[in-house]
């Protein structure tokens, strides 16, 4: 049972953010594995251990836990291509001990690759082509039976470790960012295993390496004593540092101890006050760091009823909840004193403490009803994590694609959502125009619904402006068109128009913004342009008996923000605009009615 319950939860994660939440291929707590034959899970002959689990293009978008699916101790082959996961491979893949076959090749995965697959000594083969995987190719040369490794088009770097090339049988790393020499590949591979990283060089490639630099002249005995003098010195001054370090250590202890009252809220504390016990330790506790134990990283918590009493020790003790992780960071649903609270961890973003604070404190000051307001945030140089209240009736995206969706919002009520959206971006991108901060990332799973059902705008302003490319062209297929188009904060704002345009796609249609075989908007626009337009929008709309001539208007509306030409987009006022004189018509309508 205990292996069946962690494979529902792998199953939970690798699914997490697919289209329907209803798909899980059969993998429930209440059949078995291997008996119920779960898509894509083979078992041994007695039918008793999961021996291969293999989900090929199964649109698979969450985040692969490996903790989980090792909990199949018997697992040999895990193969998950050509799916959309994200995040990293995790360290504990290593847990797969009898894994012969890893295939993650046409995914998302990103960060480096973990020290831990060194550790697999039984893998045969290892396919991780197509990802962007970064930094170096751990060791993996003590894995005597391994014959495939292929890892092209990723962004690994470093050079090239040593391989058992003489039982390697595939191998190819092209199209990274590898230096240096290759090793000797024993005429075993051509140089289409390697092009693609400019600064690899030597057989088989053409590009000959540089001579190695000499060997450093022989140490005479006069620099050994010299360098014998230089070695105390340094020891000396190292003895001098740690007792420093510990005094002031002592110091910090004796001072949180005659000083532990509840902090004030309204007040920026210092992350070295924080204790930090292994055990009570919540998932996304701050990295400790030297600039963390010094003074510089900040929690401030923003005006609030809720956030009277909290503290970040309280947060980072809690227990914590993985309810999302993304290409842009980790959210946790964080219970602290009897309130809920979502903690985001941002992941990739290269902005400064300050600057960070700076844009929490202008976002938060820009109060609307329907943008979710900031409880708090923490910024450090290599953390940086925002608190919102929790909101228990979930995303539009859970509400509009899930099997009940279409009951919870009838015409009126969507109608009443893209009016209050437009309203809150517009408010938003006309206050911070100047301070150039868009939302960056506006799509259903960031629209949250709060206890009257009402829809507020949450994680404003948590991207970057110059988002990277592949986001870019995840989001607007205008920008797609032209790859460099440099990213600026005006047509970041740009941005925001053509993904609220696409939300008004989603309330009109009921469909998900990307699914096997189409993209919305593309779709909306080839059934439109054959003039076949009542059948793009939701069933459950028509059925209703909703103003067809109002939804028409408003998918000329969504139409106007996702122009190609991100010039001929309307400003989001004039959305906003136009929505309310819609809302204000079916209002009449209906009052005419009644
Ligand atoms: N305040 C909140 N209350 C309830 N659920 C939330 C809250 N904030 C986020 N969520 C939900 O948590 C999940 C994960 O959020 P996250 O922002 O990581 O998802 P995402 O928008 O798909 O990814 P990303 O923002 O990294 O592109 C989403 O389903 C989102 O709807």
């Amino acid at each position: 049972l205990e292996v069946r319950r962690a494979l529902v939860k792998f199953m939970n994660k690798i699914s997490l953010g697919n289209i329907s939440k209803e798909v899980n291929f059969g993998w429930d707590l209440s059949s078995d594995p291997c008996t119920n034959k779960w898509e894509g899970i083979t078992c041994d002959s007695r039918n008793q251990h999961v021996k291969n689990i293999v989900l090929d293009q199964k649109n698979l978008t969450g985040i692969l836990d490996a903790s989980f699916v090792c909990e199949a101790t018997s697992l040999a082959v895990l193969s998950l291509n050509e799916n959309e996961i994200v995040g990293t491979l995790p360290q504990e893949i290593s847990n797969c001990r009898r894994l012969t076959h890893l295939y993650l090749r046409g995914n998302k995965l990103s960060s480096n690759l973990p020290s831990s697959l060194s550790r697999l000594s039984n893998l045969k083969r290892f396919v991780i082509s197509g990802n962007a995987f970064s930094g170096q190719i751990p060791d993996m040369s003590r894995i005597s039976g391994l014959i495939t490794l292929l890892a092209e088009r990723n962004q690994l770097t470093g050079q090239i470790p040593e391989f058992d090339f003489s039982n390697l049988v595939e191998f190819n790393v092209s199209y990274n960012n590898l230096t240096g020499p290759i090793p000797d590949v024993k005429g075993q591979f051509s140089s289409s295993s390697f092009s693609g990283n400019p600064g690899l060089c030597g057989v088989p490639l053409p590009s000959i390496c540089p001579p190695s630099p000499p060997p450093p002249p022989h140490p005479v005995a006069k620099e050994k004593k010299v360098s014998y003098f230089i070695y105390l010195g340094y020891a000396i001054l190292g003895l001098i540092i740690i007792l420093l370090l510990v005094w002031k250590l002592f110091k910090c202890i004796r001072k949180k101890k005659s000083n532990s009252t509840p902090m004030d809220h309204n007040k920026t504390i210092s992350s070295s006050g924080v204790t930090k016990t292994p055990k009570n330790r919540s998932e996304y506790s701050i990295t400790s760091s030297p600039e963390n134990s010094m003074l510089s990283a900040s929690f401030e918590i923003l005006s609030s009823p809720l956030a009277n009493k909290l503290r970040f020790e309280d947060l980072l003790r809690a227990p914590a909840e993985l309810i999302g992780k993304g290409k842009h960071g980790s959210v946790y649903k964080v219970n602290v004193d009897g309130v809920t609270l979502v903690v985001k961890r941002i992941s990739g973003w290269n902005i400064s403490k300050d600057d960070f604070k700076k844009r929490m404190q202008r976002i938060h000051r820009m109060k609307h009803p329907h943008v979710l307001p900031l409880v708090a945030f923490y910024s450090s140089k290599q953390e940086k994590l925002t608190v919102y209240k929790y909101q228990q009736n979930g995303s539009l995206f859970k509400h509009l694609h899930s099997s009940q969706g279409s009951q919870v919002f009838d015409w009126a009520s969507r109608l009443a959502i893209a009016s209050s959206l437009s309203e809150a971006l517009a408010f938003m991108h006309e206050g911070l125009q100047n301070d150039d901060i868009p939302h960056g990332n506006m799509k259903s799973t960031n629209i949250l619904l709060n206890d009257d059902m009402e829809a507020c705008i949450g994680e404003y302003g948590l991207m970057p402006n110059n988002q990277d490319q592949s986001f870019v062209a995840q989001s607007d297929h205008s920008m797609r068109e032209d790859d460099s188009v440099a990213i600026t904060a005006r047509n970041a704002f740009n941005m925001d128009i053509y993904s609220f345009g696409v939300i008004l796609l989603e309330l009109l249609t009921g469909k998900p913004v990307q699914a096997s075989g189409y993209d919305l908007s593309r779709w909306v626009n080839s059934v439109v342009r054959a003039e076949w337009t009542g059948e793009v929008f939701d069933k459950s709309l028509i059925t209703d008996g909703a103003n067809e001539e109002r939804m028409i208007n408003l998918l000329h509306v969504a139409f106007k923000c996702i122009n190609t030409s991100p010039d001929a987009r309307p400003n989001m006022k004039e959305v906003a605009f136009i929505i309310n004189s819609i809302k204000e018509d079916e209002e009449k309508s209906v009052s005419a009615f009644s």
